[in-house]
């Protein structure tokens, strides 16, 4: 964008203001020219001098003077300066946006949009008398109003929509509600209610809140990473949409996971929202519902694979590091296990990448674990564990798990892993399927006659921890609960699959059935349950209490690649911001609210063992970790324009 300057408006009054990059294309030549010297002089930003806006403007209206007579009036005598009103349907028109550069376009750039709490001096210097009704208010009162307004939605829909509403209205305002209502807003911009968002989203969509990389953009995708608007990135989350939440393959329609993921990093992790881009690459789809749906926004085919999508996703991997460097954190999110193990090993040597849902997802159950010990008494290498679910999250905790013990035992990684079991969808893994099993199932397949059914293996294996990552809602049925309270004073269930609906049970199950024993967590949130005059609070172990946090670190400290060590760092740091008032009410993990400052101690840890490692480059190392995370933080409190 670049604004011509005001005082030269004032004397050239009906065309004048800012346009765009494409707008600026179609200029009459001069013009174009002069825009592009002008974009030089002031460093991309382009802002237009007084002198050459005079020009630039006689140029402007000289151009059109061929195009249409500036004389043209539509009835009500406006004058129709580029025909566009006059122009029958299939008559080209210019789609000039054009604006005068006053106050109004500054009500309308999110960036820096204050609404009614700009002050009376900054209404004066930046043109906004009038735009505005008389009150001056505070942002405080504009967040009241707001979550007053929010309140009213009884719908969740709604609720997220006004919320993304805002976000494209006022950004400040949007992450200052984030911030201060985490609690009550986390589940309308996240899980559950992101799952339907991404479910609808074709019929949804307004405006785009990320960029589109398709298989038309093959060859192309540099240009197009050079299309968005903000230059200095820092991470980018990015999914390919082939298993949202437990929800499945919603293809283009994943762009929810990643936009609602960054919003997270500002909120909770405090990442400037300049430096957050959310990608969706689109391959196609194999959703047959979303291909034949009308309001369908991504490509109409099925799935590329195999070399097509390989190629692509490496395209992708290589102008991503072309155009922001090596120290650009790229999160992989809700990419089918098909496809996710191989991206990160095979760009984990190459680029900072990190996989929310392997490795976050790990780092934030192990936390909830190690909380749970002081619930339980012993150790993590005391436990047997046994999960449903063998894909990403699953094995993905079951390996972090194994390295914990691993390094509070001693014992070989090989022997830990014994103490894991996992179920997929035929039965346990046991050594007998091995050579039919997928590479990352394979270190899990055990000695064992097999075994179908969950229930059956619950009383075979004897765990003591459930974890459910199937993606299946109401597996942990009365049966398989009953089974883990018969073999346990205080079973450990976490029931991890997302949105709500896809939870292998309720909190309200997981308490009733074990007659209040269980120490349960889930991935998405559920209100407290009252069981036999006791209340019971769950924890949420949703990997957002990691990924913020973590992102802070690695990029705080300019670390250049993902170490499992740094997972555990940000597991410690996690389980250590949990108090014995959060445990009295069974909370394995610190409330959301006080997320900013368990991401600043998550990051911390992780940023220590990024320069212990080696992997640091941004020397030398603070001295104080803690305060530097809290010091690096983005505040949504508004700035005073002078
Ligand atoms: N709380 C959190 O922070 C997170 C939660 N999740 C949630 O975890 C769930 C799974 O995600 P992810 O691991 O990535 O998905 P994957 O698709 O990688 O894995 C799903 C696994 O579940 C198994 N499975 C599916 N249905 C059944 C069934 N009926 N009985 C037994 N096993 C079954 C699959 O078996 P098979 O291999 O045989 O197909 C597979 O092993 C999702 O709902 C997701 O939302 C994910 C990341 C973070
Ligand atoms: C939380 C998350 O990342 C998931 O459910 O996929
Ligand atoms: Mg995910």
């Amino acid at each position: 964008m670049f604004s011509l300057n005001r005082s030269s408006f004032v004397n050239n009054t009906s065309i004048s203001g800012s346009f765009s990059y494409r707008q600026r294309k179609i200029l009459p030549t001069k013009v174009v020219a002069l825009a592009a010297s002008n974009r030089e002089k002031s460093n991309g930003s382009l802002v237009m001098e007084n002198e050459n806006t005079t020009t630039a403007l006689q140029e402007m209206r000289d151009g059109y003077k061929d195009v249409v007579s500036p004389k043209t009036a539509v009835s009500g005598g406006v004058m129709d300066v580029y025909g566009e009103d006059t122009a029958s349907e299939d008559q080209p028109v210019t789609p000039w946006a054009v604006t005068v550069a006053s106050g109004y376009s500054l009500l309308r750039d999110p960036h820096h949009n204050k609404g009614l709490a700009f002050s009376t001096k900054e209404r004066d210097s930046h043109y906004l008398r009038g735009l505005l009704p008389p009150t001056v208010v505070s942002q405080d009162l504009q967040v009241k109003k707001m979550m007053h307004n929010i309140r009213q939605y009884q719908v969740p829909l709604q609720r997220y929509m006004a919320m993304m509403d805002l976000q494209e209205r006022n950004q400040r305002l949007f992450y200052k509600l984030l911030i201060d209502h985490v609690e009550e807003l986390l589940p309308v911009v996240y899980t559950p209610t992101v799952g339907e968002a991404c479910q609808k989203y074709g019929s949804i969509f307004s405006r785009p809140q990320g960029l589109f990389i398709s298989l038309k953009e093959k060859g192309k995708i540099l240009e197009v990473l050079r299309n968005w608007p903000e230059k200095n990135i820092q991470v980018i989350v990015v999914t390919d949409g082939e298993r949202i939440l437990g929800l499945g393959d919603l293809g283009c329609q994943g762009m929810g996971i990643p936009v609602g993921k960054l919003s997270l990093y500002t909120a909770l992790g405090g990442i400037r929202p300049s430096a957050c881009l959310p990608i969706t690459i689109d391959v196609g789809t194999n959703n047959e519902k979303l291909l034949e749906d009308e309001f369908y926004i991504g490509l109409r085919q099925r799935r590329a694979t195999g070399q097509e999508y390989a190629e692509l996703l490496h395209e992708f991997m290589t102008a991503v590091k072309q155009n922001y460097g090596e120290k650009i954190l790229i999160q992989f999110e809700d990419f089918a296990n098909h496809n996710a193990f191989d991206l990160l090993e095979k760009y984990g040597a190459t680029h900072l990448v990190f996989n929310d849902d392997i490795q976050g997802t790990a780092s934030v159950v192990l936390a909830g674990l190690i909380s749970a010990m002081k619930f339980v008494g012993g150790n993590l290498a005391d436990q047997t564990f046994l999960f449903l679910g063998a894909g990403e999250a699953g094995t993905g905790i079951a390996e972090l798990i194994a390295l914990e013990i691993s390094k509070q035992t001693n014992m070989p990684l090989e022997e830990t892993r014994k103490k894991i079991w996992l179920v997929d969808s035929k039965g346990l893994i046991v050594n007998s399927r091995l050579e039919s099993l997928q590479h990352f199932k394979k270190p899990w397949a055990h000695e064992h006659e097999p075994v179908k059914e969950l229930v059956d293996a619950v009383n075979e294996i004897k765990p003591t921890v459930l974890i459910g990552t199937s993606g299946k809602g109401k597996t942990f049925t009365k049966e398989v609960v009953e089974a883990m309270a018969s073999l346990n004073e205080k079973p450990i269930i976490f029931s991890l699959s997302n949105p709500t609906s896809q939870s292998e049970c309720t909190a309200e199950e997981a308490y009733t059935w074990s007659q209040g024993r269980a120490i349960f967590a889930s991935g998405s949130p559920f209100d407290p349950v009252e069981y036999e005059g006791k209340v019971f609070v769950p924890g949420q172990a949703n990997n957002a209490y990691i990924f913020p946090g973590f992102g802070l670190g690695l990029i705080m400290s300019g670390a250049i690649r993902v170490h499992d060590d740094m997972l555990l760092a940000a597991s410690e740091a996690l389980a250590s911001q949990a108090s014995q008032e959060n445990f009295d009410k069974g909370l394995l993990y610190p409330p959301f609210k006080n997320i900013r400052k368990i991401s600043a101690h998550i990051a911390a840890n992780v940023a220590r063992k990024a320069y212990e490692l080696g992997l640091a480059t941004r020397l030398p190392q603070p001295k104080d970790l803690v305060k530097y995370a809290e010091s690096c933080m983005y505040s949504p409190a508004y700035r005073t324009y002078r």
